[in-house]
């Protein structure tokens, strides 16, 4: 692999980052604290990782499929951004969509993360932009 991520555990608790299957998108991120999140509520929840990103990339924190399902936990700011230059600890934002109350357990993998090329654009202030075929249909503009 060309692309290197260089991952620093910053607590006792903290795992490296878990690709379940060889080629899996997403890196799954531990938990390093037991939490109770309650019904409809939602907590930061520690990692004890510190990430370097390649250059040109960034981190997303996405959910995992299977706490949605059974336990209506997702990440509440989904797709959680790290970008390339953020050298601090990552934490991901649970919410509990769910009636019941959810206890995260130390060790416990709370949601994924994806490494993405981030394209750097040059912003140029504009008075006319290109015609298009969509133009300014959009929100359902197509049908269903
Ligand atoms: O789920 C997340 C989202 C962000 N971060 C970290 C990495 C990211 O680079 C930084 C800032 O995130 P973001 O830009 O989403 O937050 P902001 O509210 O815009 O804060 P800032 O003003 O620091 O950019 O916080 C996390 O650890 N977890
Ligand atoms: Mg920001």
């Amino acid at each position: 692999m060309e692309h290197k991520l260089k991952i620093k555990l910053i607590h006792d608790e903290a795992k490296l980052p878990y690709r379940a299957n060889e080629g899996d998108a997403g890196l799954d991120l531990f938990s390093i604290e037991e939490k109770i999140i309650k019904a409809g509520e939602a907590e930061l929840v520690r990692t004890g990782i510190q990430i370097e990103l390649p250059e040109g990339t960034e981190a997303q924190v996405r959910p995992r499929s299977g706490l949605a399902l059974k336990h209506s936990i997702t990440v509440l700011n989904s797709p959680g951004t790290i970008d390339e230059g953020y050298r601090g600890e990552i934490k991901v934002i649970l919410i509990n969509h769910g009636k019941e109350d959810f206890k995260v357990e130390k060790h416990m993998r709370i949601a994924q993360m994806t490494i993405a090329q981030v394209l750097q654009v040059q912003l140029v202030q504009a008075e006319v932009l290109s015609n298009s075929d969509r133009d300014k249909g959009g929100f359902g503009s197509s049908g269903k």
